[in-house]
């Protein structure tokens, strides 16, 4: 679409969902950092408090191909991707599509994607249904024996929002600290209001049946059932904050609902993983280990480094207790975990050991693992066996969602190990 399209009487005739739109207060407003979001049971959760006026956002259409720099900073842009018609339906598009909350920086990375849009790559059959499951809600469950590195669905996310925003707030001189929050979650539904009504009705309905875990903290009810059911998308970093911030606030990194994937039930010893990939704009669910058939399938919701205790801390806001293995056993699986994540790998055989106690402990879907077989391969490639490497390059290379797979994916025969570094260096 050309710029100027917009404001041409055929434009408004036929509003496409290309149209994107951005979101800012009327005049400028100092914005405020977000004071920490409560959650259980707050008290005078949703209360606004006497004479405070809302902020009311100024939607303005824009040319879906404007460049990052034309923006004011502070900018947020409500933006349909990939980009589809006004008469887009589920039916039509099976690949589905994602209503967007951006920073325009992170539209322009999108769209510099190479391959993006690409189609969804499907798993050869659906092995999974959705069924009650005591104490949860719902869960998904395997309907099929699946193996391990098997791809269990791709999804496009229904939202993708920042996990951390600037939010206009008009504080009044009297207003506490809890006040404050709690407009801020106010002012952050407002937002999302405008995005959850460019869903589409099949979509809307899909999002409405999603848990939510925040219902007494003062969330909206949008905003609820976000934060209960958002998947983490750390790869839309545009270099735009410091890793401190990244790290400390969650800047830079998106928070995305998804209509099957958001039904996974944590577990401390997962039995699937995710991964979010750019080109097809969608989540991966892969299979970390052999699954039985009706067994439940799980992600974790938290990192699983820590002891049980801290784990449980960090799921407070999810309203649950976990009683997964290692959470029923905690004075045997914290030191099991501490130890084996902890390891040394000085050599080969310790290396193999280390993978089989990880894999003891549940845990082969993270990243630990992955390093491992790396440093195993590295070892058999130091030792002169081309053979033993390749296999762990296979073996990596199969990991789909880790971060060390795409390079394994060069060394997964006895030949091509002949053109690793390490290889050529011993020689
Ligand atoms: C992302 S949703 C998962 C799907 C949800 N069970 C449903 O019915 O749609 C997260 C919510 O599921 C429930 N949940 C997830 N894992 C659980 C677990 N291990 N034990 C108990 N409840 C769990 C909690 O209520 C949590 O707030």
């Amino acid at each position: 679409m050309k710029k100027g399209f917009l404001n041409s009487g055929k434009a408004k005739a036929k509003l496409s969902k290309d149209t994107d739109l951005i979101a800012g207060p009327p005049k400028p407003v100092r914005p405020t950092e977000h004071i920490g979001l409560r959650y259980g049971v707050v008290e005078n959760a949703g209360t606004r408090p006497e004479g405070y006026e809302t902020q009311k956002l100024v939607h303005r259409e824009i040319d879906p191909l404007a460049p990052p720099e034309v923006f004011e900073e502070g900018t947020t842009m409500y933006t349909t991707q990939p980009s589809v018609t006004m008469d887009a339906s589920p039916a039509k598009f099976p690949d589905g599509w994602t209503e967007c909350l951006l920073d325009p920086d992170v539209k322009a990375l999108i769209l510099a994607t190479p391959g993006f849009p690409s189609p969804l790559i499907r798993p050869s059959s659906c092995k999974y249904r959705l069924s009650p499951t005591p104490g949860k809600g719902h869960g998904l469950f395997s309907t099929y024996r699946i193996r391990a590195n098997d791809l269990i669905i791709c999804e496009r996310p229904l939202t993708l929002v920042p996990a951390w925003m600037r939010i206009s707030v008009r504080f009044l001189r009297e207003m506490t600290d809890q006040e404050k929050a709690q407009m801020q979650l106010y002012e952050w539904e407002q937002q999302l209001k405008v995005l959850f009504d460019r869903l589409h009705p099949d979509y809307q309905a899909a999002f409405v049946k999603l848990a939510n875990s925040h219902q007494r903290d003062g969330s909206g009810p949008i905003a609820g059932i976000m934060r209960t059911n958002g998947l983490g998308v750390k790869c839309l970093q545009t270099g735009r904050y410091p890793e401190e911030e990244q790290r400390k606030y969650r800047k830079g990194i998106y928070t995305a609902v998804c209509k099957e994937i958001s039904r996974l039930n944590h577990s401390c010893c997962p039995n699937t993983t995710w991964h979010f990939d750019l080109p097809t704009f969608s989540f991966q669910l892969f299979a970390t280990r052999d699954i039985a058939k009706d067994e439940e399938l799980t992600i974790s919701y938290i990192g699983l480094g820590e002891p049980a205790k801290d784990r449980q801390l960090a799921l407070e806001p999810y309203g649950f207790q976990c009683t997964c293995p290692a959470c029923l056993a905690p004075s045997f699986s914290d030191v099991q975990r501490a130890s084996c994540l902890s390891m040394p790998v000085p050599n080969i055989g310790d290396g193999l050991i280390k993978l089989a106690l990880i894999e003891e402990a549940g845990l082969q879907g993270g990243n630990t693992y992955s390093k491992t077989l790396k440093i195993v391969m590295e070892l058999c490639i130091g030792a002169g066996d081309a053979e033993s490497a390749s296999t762990y390059a296979k073996k990596l290379a199969n990991r789909v969602w880790s971060a060390e797979a795409n390079e394994a994916r060069a060394y997964t025969n006895p030949t091509a190990i002949h053109s690793h570094p390490l290889w050529i260096e011993r020689t």
